[in-house]
């Protein structure tokens, strides 16, 4: 019989306090660590089978370009394919393999991914650009997916847990869920760890063998946390790591006929592709295959006049330029009532000033965007800005050899304006004006996203109110909209934000099986 590890009740990873020095100088320490070990290559894994191709993906730091983090090599169609065999054939005895031994290898990974958690952030930052901060958030996410996840598989894995079912005499009745087959996991680039291995390691615990396709800007950290899944002993097959062009690999896996489900995290555009690519049947195909699709936002803080107006101008600066605003829950829009919109906006000027500008391993408030194809599409939404509203700070590039820019702020912008419907997924903030603080919720509501938002506000009513009809995913009151929490703030959007797969939460891997009814007469 198998010994596994004591499993305790639940809880978050703690942050990192790097006001104190000892954990600064630890960060520091694994930055000059993982320096020594930049310019690597790193191989595609099928099946257990190292794979060195021609063709690579140079990954290279967004905060100074010279540098490169390393060469990972890359997959084709020829390859995919290959890798699509391997899950196939991994899937007939990964299946049976018990939840509670699927689970122990998250909880192996978790335990020496906190040993090793400066290690991850800092590769991490290298690779994204994410300050101490927000590198070390991502990777006590990363360990609370892999805890929470693995626990909720034990969990539903005790048949009749979820459903108990209603008794009737002469019969025995159970629901049990199994896994569903190959799925493709598409992660993006703005979690690199956390995301990455919460979305691979949901299918894998279900049941289910993978490929992974991690975003091109960050495969280095995604290799690492492959690599850490084959040291904690996770057999071959299982997870099968190709990275690759999206356009090439992806549309060739997402058609596959023998693709049982695609979970994917990116923007609106290449979500309602794959769904749009999956929703036709190939030829062989004998299911309809399961799009698991969490895009983009366009998310927002409303301001009334009864809300402390200190504690919203910190939140929607925090949301707005966290991680250089590049998550989809940043709040690239606020809209405040007209009788203290000049308050706020002049202490959210005044508070974005402070936020300077350098390289991310230098621990700078504002870091690097994450590649040149970003930082000229936010270049050019600052010039559309400045046609669509007031230039109140920043508006342009920023000093550094890397993709910096000025922390933007808006003021006076349309409800109707670019800037207030689209995603820049960049430092880029816009303030609105509404007359009161149902034309404020109307206004936050008109857009064809619903992923995150915060409403400020004292007044009890209003608040009730607007906890009905702000029409998002992740509605927080009197707090910033980013930051959820994994089991704490299940998270995932409405509308053209996705398909409301709630990551970190007790529903999340129904996802990723399904359910099988067995009755007996008795
Ligand atoms: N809702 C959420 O939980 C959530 C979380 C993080 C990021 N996001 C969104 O992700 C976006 C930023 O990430 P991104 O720039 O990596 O997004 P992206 O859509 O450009 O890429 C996401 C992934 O899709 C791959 N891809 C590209 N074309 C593909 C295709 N044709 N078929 C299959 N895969 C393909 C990419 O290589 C990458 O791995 C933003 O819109 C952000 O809001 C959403
Ligand atoms: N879950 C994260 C956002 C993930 C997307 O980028 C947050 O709540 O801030």
């Amino acid at each position: 019989m198998k010994t596994f590890t004591e499993v305790k009740p639940y809880a978050n990873e703690p942050f990192t306090n790097f006001a104190l020095e000892e954990n600064k100088k630890a960060m520091q320490a694994a930055i000059a660590k993982v320096k020594t070990e930049l310019g690597r290559h790193y191989p595609l894994t099928i099946g257990g089978e190292k794979i060195e191709t021609e063709a690579k993906i140079t990954s290279i730091n967004p905060g100074n370009v010279d540098e490169v983090v390393g060469y990972v090599s890359k997959a084709d169609q020829k390859l995919a394919e290959q890798a699509m065999q391997a899950a196939l054939a991994t899937f007939e005895t990964w299946k049976k393999v018990p939840a509670r031994e699927r689970a122990e290898y998250l909880f192996k990974a978790a335990k020496l991914m906190r040993e090793r958690k400066h290690e991850f952030s800092a590769l991490m930052m290298l690779e994204s650009g994410k300050n101490y901060v927000e590198a070390d958030v991502d990777t006590a996410e990363a360990i609370d997916f892999l805890e929470f996840y693995g626990r909720e598989m034990i969990r539903l894995s005790q048949v009749n847990e979820t459903q108990p079912l209603t008794r009737i005499p002469g019969e025995d009745n159970n629901i049990s869920y199994i896994p569903l087959g190959v799925g493709v996991i598409i992660p993006p680039w703005n979690f690199p760890l956390a995301i990455c291995a919460g979305m691979t390691t949901a299918a894998v615990v279900s049941g289910n063998t993978v490929l992974l396709k991690p975003a091109s800007t960050t495969p280095v950290i995604a290799h690492k946390f492959f690599a850490l899944m084959e040291e904690v002993g996770l057999p071959a097959g299982v997870i099968n790591f190709i990275p690759g062009s999206g356009a090439e690999v992806g549309d060739y896996l997402t058609t596959h006929p023998k693709t049982r489900f695609i979970s994917f995290t990116g923007s609106k555009e290449v979500g309602l592709r794959i769904n749009k690519l999956a929703a036709d049947t190939a030829p062989g195909q004998i299911w309809i295959k399961r799009v698991i699709a969490e895009m983009g936002g366009k998310d927002g803080i409303v301001v009334d006049e009864t809300a402390d107006l200190e504690a919203a101008a910190t939140a929607i600066v925090a949301s707005a330029f966290g991680f250089q605003g590049q998550k989809c829950s940043a709040g690239s829009r606020a809209i405040i009532v007209e009788s203290v919109y000049d308050q706020v906006a002049e202490r959210v000027v005044e508070l974005t000033k402070q936020l300077q500008v350098g390289p991310q391993e230098q621990n700078f408030a504002a870091g690097p965007v994450i590649d040149k194809t970003s930082y000229e599409r936010i270049l050019e939404y600052i010039e559309v800005g400045k046609q669509e509203g007031t230039l109140l700070v920043g508006g342009g590039k920023a000093e550094g050899n890397g993709y910096y820019i000025q922390p933007t702020v808006f003021g006076e912008a349309g409800g109707k304006a670019r800037i207030m419907q689209e995603e820049i997924f960049g430092p880029v903030l816009a303030l609105a004006k509404a007359k009161d603080w149902k034309e404020a919720i109307a206004m936050y509501n008109d857009t064809e996203f619903g992923l995150t938002g915060s409403y400020f506000s004292t007044d009890e009513d209003r608040i009730a109110e607007a906890l009905e009809t702000v029409h998002c995913g992740n509605l927080y009151i009197n707090r910033k909209c980013t930051g959820a929490l994994v089991g704490v703030h299940p998270f995932g959007g409405f509308n053209m934000s996705g398909t409301d797969s709630k990551a970190g939460g007790y529903d999340y891997l129904l996802l990723f099986t399904q359910a099988k009814l067995t009755s007996r007469k008795i």
